[in-house]
């Protein structure tokens, strides 16, 4: 997907609702409800809502093939009386029995109405008192002087304001200083385990150089190469080494990723370097394609985030790289006659991740021979080392953690709600993380957060500028529009790497309190300072990767707060397993839309729903939705990217790893109820009859891509033998799931996880 395709903008801009809206885009039929629906417009609105109500409550129906009277889940055709009635029965914060709805004239969109029950009930948790820090440098060790490395690195690190050594370090500088073996190095996110491999390596290759005489240069050879799953984390990784050599200017590192000019990497590379950072897919073609790439010095191999390196399907990269490296001889001497006998006498992998999944094993038996497992501590080595899955997805200590139980159709205004409220004590929270399952949802929800066209203000001055303008913008519904404060970032994997660059850059020098909207692009690895909060709106695909996800914030002993959101019903199943990373305190939707909704809700866009004077928070929420859809209906642009992110959501549920789909079923889904928090007042069309038709026209082939995409979902594979117990899903369940599965193949192409 290129992103610019996704940004026009189809404003209104701040005049009144044009009664006179010309539609394009999309299908006639999308077009044509469009068209009827601003017509609508003008009309009352409850009289408008309930009507909209009826018409999507009876399609909703037909699409998802629920019965008439079908009530604990989905909307009946029943009308807008029984919903208020209802609304008094469900959902309300304890005093709100009577329905905050009753007595206004905006109550329309039945936000609080026939949502499922949440399962669970929590006890009430003791107030959160922050233990200390786990992954903090260590105040029993008095300097990593104490550890024999360099003094000049150890004065390098003070004047990057490192003192202490953290428990990761400590155990693994030491290891590396002494020894040639393999490491698989095993820590939690932000307990420093770049330095932790860096350091040793520096100290040896600075051995090699005397004191300072520099014998050795940047055309001596490459002596590590270090291996990260992302552009960004290379890069990242890259700047560190670039600081922690700045003292010793006759080496040099490099970076050499996808999205750059190879030309110029191989120009680089020609001239010579000491340190080499890559992307495994940029490695392998260099290795293939790049004569001045010798690899006769290499003693270092790291893999950093080994579980990631396997997840993104680097086997075949990695495998490439590391015979390389096996079938070079190893040289003893530089041709200048420099004795390498300082730098270990093998070629040393060292395999570093904060989880160890199955994939990992794969890549050390790839990679390692005879690996010593290095933790933390004696227990996690132990742990690590019989792989205890608990023990490796542990998160920092210090890292709050809470679940959201949100219903689907209000995940969309307690999104706002929340970060209304995070942001709205300065100071309090800086940067904000979110994070979404896929490209098509992060593009939407930028375009409908941020204060139309901000982003081409002030015109661009600078390259960065420029490569940001779609990216970076002043965010709405968040802050006062007045003096927006918040300033929203996106980023995912379909960006150019230029804006990907600038967009993180921006993000991280950012002065003002600011949100990045991003996917699983920016989970691993990521080291962006003074991240105060995470909040994974959409659950990670798997457990190893939530843990990730969290880490971008409480690293190196700061303090921090993750957020997930989850669905009532099979998604708090979700809650158990989430305990192995640190137990989650509960957060009530209710509350959050009470503290959130509390202050002025602006809006950026004028339509007919309009906050008024003495609404409660109900009131709001659902004054907040109408508005939001009623957005989309008059931008065709904006309508047809929550299209595009829906589809895209709803194909990247099933993309749960197996283990953890009995949590996030996609059977269970109510579509309806989903697209309500895309803003749409049904699910797009080509989802249900459609999509039937689809299926039964399709070729063979396809039919063999949804009976596979079926089984993917149903989480009923035959070599499963975990699910053997499970109970047959009922007919009319088999025949929705075939119906979801084989929406959830059609226009596969659009699934864009970035
Ligand atoms: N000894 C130390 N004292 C203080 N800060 C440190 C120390 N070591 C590392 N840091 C800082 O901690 C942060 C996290 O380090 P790093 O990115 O290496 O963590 P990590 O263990 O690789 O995390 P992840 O698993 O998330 O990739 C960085 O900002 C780094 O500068």
């Amino acid at each position: 997907m290129a992103d610019d395709g996704m940004l026009m903008n189809f404003e209104l801009g701040g005049g009144p609702l044009k009664p006179q809206v010309k539609f394009t885009g999309g299908s006639w039929r999308d077009r044509k409800r469009a068209q009827k629906s601003a017509k609508l417009g003008s009309r009352p609105t409850v009289e408008r809502a309930g009507q909209d109500e009826d018409q999507r409550s009876a399609k909703r129906q037909r699409v998802d093939g629920h019965g008439p009277g079908r009530n604990a889940e989905g909307d009946s055709e029943r009308g807008a009386d029984f919903a208020r009635k209802k609304t008094a029965e469900h959902g309300h914060a304890p005093g709100q029995k009577k329905g905050p709805g009753s007595g206004s004239r905006q109550v329309v969109s039945r936000l609080f109405s026939f949502n499922p029950e949440q399962k669970t009930t929590f006890e009430d948790e003791p107030e959160w008192k922050e233990p200390e820090p786990t992954n903090a440098p260590l105040l029993t060790v008095a300097n990593f002087g104490s550890l024999t490395i360099s003094s000049r690195l150890v004065d390098a690190l003070a004047k990057m304001n490192l003192e202490r050594p953290t428990a990761i370090q400590q155990k693994v500088i030491p290891h590396m200083l002494s020894s040639s073996s393999d490491a698989f190095v095993q820590a939690e996110t932000g307990s420093g385990k770049t330095f932790a491999y860096l350091l040793p390596i520096l100290h040896r290759v600075l051995q090699l150089s005397g004191s300072g005489d520099r014998r050795i240069h940047r055309d001596s050879g490459i002596f590590a190469i270090i291996v990260a799953p992302t552009r960004e984390l290379a890069k990242q990784t890259h700047t560190v080494l670039e600081q922690l050599i700045r003292p010793f200017p006759w080496l040099v590192s490099t970076a050499i990723t996808g999205g750059e000019s190879k030309k110029a990497e191989k120009a680089r590379l020609r001239k010579g370097v000491n340190f080499l950072v890559a992307t495994p897919g940029r490695l392998a073609d260099h290795i293939d394609n790049t004569k001045a790439l010798n690899l006769g010095t290499v003693r270092w191999l790291i893999l950093d985030e080994g579980d990631r390196l396997m997840d993104l399907g680097f086997e075949e990269d990695l495998k490439k790289a590391i015979n390389a490296l096996k079938q070079v001889q190893l040289s003893k001497t530089l041709s200048s006659g420099v004795s390498l006998d300082p730098l270990p006498d093998r070629r040393v992998t060292v395999l570093c991740s904060a989880t160890m999944k199955m994939n990992v094993q794969k890549l050390g038996e790839m990679s390692l021979a005879d690996a010593t497992f290095l933790a933390a501590e004696k227990g996690d080595e132990t742990a690590a080392e019989q792989k205890d899955e608990q023990a490796v997805h542990k998160a920092p200590a210090q890292l709050h953690q809470s679940h959201i139980i949100v219903p689907a159709k209000l995940r969309l205004v307690t999104l706002i709600a929340y970060l209304k409220s995070v942001f709205s004590r300065r100071g309090q929270t800086m940067k904000a993380i979110i994070f979404m399952s896929c490209a098509d949802t992060v593009d939407f929800h930028y375009e409908l957060l941020k204060i139309p066209d901000s982003g081409d203000v002030p015109p661009p001055a600078s390259k960065d500028a420029e490569n940001t303008s779609k990216t970076v913008a002043k965010a709405a519904y968040i802050t006062s529009l007045a003096s927006p404060e918040v300033v929203l970032h996106r980023m995912h994997g379909s960006l150019s790497q230029p804006v990907r660059t600038a967009t993180l850059r921006s993000f991280s020098a950012c002065k003002s309190p600011s949100l990045l909207i991003t996917t699983d692009v920016s989970s691993r690895g990521l080291d962006i300072p003074s991240v105060d909060l995470v909040i994974e709106y959409d659950p990670a695909f798997s457990f190893a990767d939530h843990i990730h996800r969290i880490g971008r914030t409480a690293r190196a002993g700061r303090s921090g707060d993750a957020v997930i959101f989850l669905l009532p019903g099979t998604e708090e199943g979700y809650i158990e397993l989430l305990k192995a990373s640190g137990t989650p305190s509960p957060l009530s939707y209710e509350s959050v839309l009470q503290k959130g909704l509390m202050s002025k809700l602006e809006f950026p866009v004028e339509t007919t729903a309009k906050p008024e004077d003495g609404q409660n928070y109900h009131q709001k929420a659902e004054t907040l939705q109408l508005h939001l859809e009623q957005r989309l209906l008059i931008d065709s642009k904006r309508l047809e990217m929550a299209r595009n992110g829906f589809k895209s959501h709803i194909r990247a549920y099933a993309t749960h790893t197996r283990e953890e789909r009995v949590h996030f079923d996609i059977t269970q889904l109510h579509l309806g109820h989903v697209a309500k928090a895309y803003g749409l007042r049904d699910p797009p069309g080509g989802i249900g009859a459609g999509i039937d038709r689809k299926a039964q026209k399709g070729s063979k082939d396809s039919g063999k891509r949804a009976a596979k995409g079926a089984k993917a979902a149903t989480k009923k594979d035959d070599d499963d033998s975990d699910d053997s117990d499970k109970q047959e899903p009922t007919k009319p369940a088999r025949a929705m799931l075939m119906r979801k599965s084989r929406m959830l193949m059609s226009g596969a192409s659009e699934f864009n996880i970035g």
